[in-house]
C-alpha cells in the first residue's frame, strides 16, 4: 500500500469506498495539453512498484487516493511527483506560480456584481476564523491584503484580489458563524448557490479545514454539497502550527478523521493540502497547485 509522507504525519491511505458522488469537474475528462513539462516527470521503475501487485491493482489504488491532474499517466507516477504533504501530483500543466503582484479590486455584495472581466478565479471557503483571509495573507506574503481578525464573521463580501494581473484570488465571507441571525445565514445559502453554481471563471474552491478541531459536521456537509453539485474543490488544512492542542486531539488526528469520512462520502478523494499561515507550512505547495488548475483551465 502507498503511503504518503508528510512533514510531520505520516497518513496511511486505505481504497476508497464507491459512492454516488462524482469526481472534480474540471479533471475528469482527458484532453490534450498545449504547455511544455515543466516539472521533470520521471519514470516509474520495476524497483519502485510493490511486488505484491499488479499495475493495474496499484493505478486503480493511486486514482483512488491521489489527485491526478491531466497530462500524468499513471504509469509515470512516482513518490517524489506527489507534493509533501498533500496527495496532489504535481503535473506537467505545473508552471510559475509565485505571487509577484497583487492588487485589491472589489468587495460584492452579490454573485452579479461580481468582476466580469473572465479571468480564471480561485476562492477561498470554510468557517468563520478558520483561517481564510490569513491564508491569503500568507500565499500573497503581505500582512494588510485580506483583513483578519480575532472576532469570527469579519469578511463580510466577497472580496476580488488581482493576482499578477491575470486571476483572482476571493475571500468570501465564512459560513457557520453561530451570531449571524438567521436572515444572514439565508442570505449566506442564496450566495452559495448563485455564486458556486453560476461563476464560470470559477476555477476551484479552496474548502479550508481547521486541523485544529475535530470534524465538524458543518464542514463536511459544505463539502458534500460543493461534491454533490461537481463543484471542484481542495481541501486546505489550516492551523497545522498547532501541534499542543490545549484541549482534544491533534491536528494529524483531527485530519485523519475528517478524511474517513470524506473516503465513504466521495469515490476519488478530492486534492488535500496541510498548511499553516503561522509557520508557512505548505504555502509554497499549494501555490503550485494552484498553477496547475489555472493553467490547465486557461488553456
Ligand atoms: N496558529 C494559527 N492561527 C491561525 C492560522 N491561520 C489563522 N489563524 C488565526 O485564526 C484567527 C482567524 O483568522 P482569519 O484569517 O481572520 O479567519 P477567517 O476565516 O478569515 O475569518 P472570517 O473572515 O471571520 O470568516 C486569527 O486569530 C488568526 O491569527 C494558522 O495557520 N495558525
Ligand atoms: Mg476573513
Amino acid at each position: 500500500m502507498l503511503i504518503l509522507r508528510c512533514r510531520f504525519i505520516t497518513i496511511n491511505l486505505a481504497p476508497l469506498r464507491p459512492s454516488h458522488f462524482q469526481s472534480h469537474k474540471l479533471f475528469h475528462t482527458t484532453r490534450f495539453f498545449r504547455t511544455p513539462n515543466l516539472i521533470s516527470t520521471p519514470r516509474i521503475t520495476s524497483s519502485s512498484l510493490p511486488t505484491t501487485r499488479s499495475i493495474s491493482d496499484e493505478a486503480r489504488f493511486a486514482r483512488s487516493v491521489l489527485f491526478i491532474p491531466p497530462g500524468v499517466e499513471i504509469e509515470e507516477l512516482t513518490d517524489d511527483m506527489v507534493l509533501p504533504g498533500s496527495n496532489i501530483v504535481i503535473g506537467p500543466f505545473a508552471g510559475h506560480s509565485q505571487i509577484k503582484q497583487v492588487e485589491f479590486v472589489k468587495s460584492s455584495a452579490r454573485a452579479r456584481d461580481c468582476p466580469k472581466d473572465d479571468l480564471p478565479e480561485i476562492a477561498i471557503l470554510g468557517r468563520s476564523n478558520v483561517g481564510k483571509s490569513s491564508l491569503i495573507n500568507c500565499l500573497v506574503r503581505k500582512k494588510e491584503v485580506a483583513l483578519t481578525s480575532k472576532k469570527p464573521g469579519k469578511t463580510q463580501l466577497i472580496n476580488h484580489f488581482l493576482v499578477n494581473k491575470s486571476w483572482y484570488i476571493v475571500d468570501l465571507p465564512g459560513y457557520g458563524f453561530a451570531k449571524v441571525s438567521d436572515a444572514a445565514k439565508t442570505d449566506w445559502s442564496a450566495f452559495t448557490k448563485g455564486y458556486f453554481l453560476n461563476r464560470d471563471t470559477l476555477v476551484c474552491v479552496l474548502l479550508l479545514i481547521d486541523a485544529s478541531v475535530p470534524p465538524q459536521k458543518i464542514d463536511l456537509d459544505c463539502a458534500n454539497w460543493l461534491g454533490r453539485n461537481n463543484v471542484p474543490l481542495t481541501f486546505v488544512f489550516t492551523k497545522c502550527d498547532k501541534m499542543k492542542a490545549a484541549k482534544g486531539k491533534r491536528p494529524d488526528e483531527n485530519i485523519k478523521a475528517f478524511q474517513q469520512i470524506i473516503r465513504e462520502n466521495f469515490k476519488q478523494h478530492p486534492p488535500w493540502i496541510l498548511t499553516s499561515s503561522v509557520s508557512g507550512l505548505g504555502r509554497d505547495e499549494l501555490l503550485l497547485h494552484m498553477s496547475q488548475l489555472r493553467n490547465y483551465w486557461d488553456q
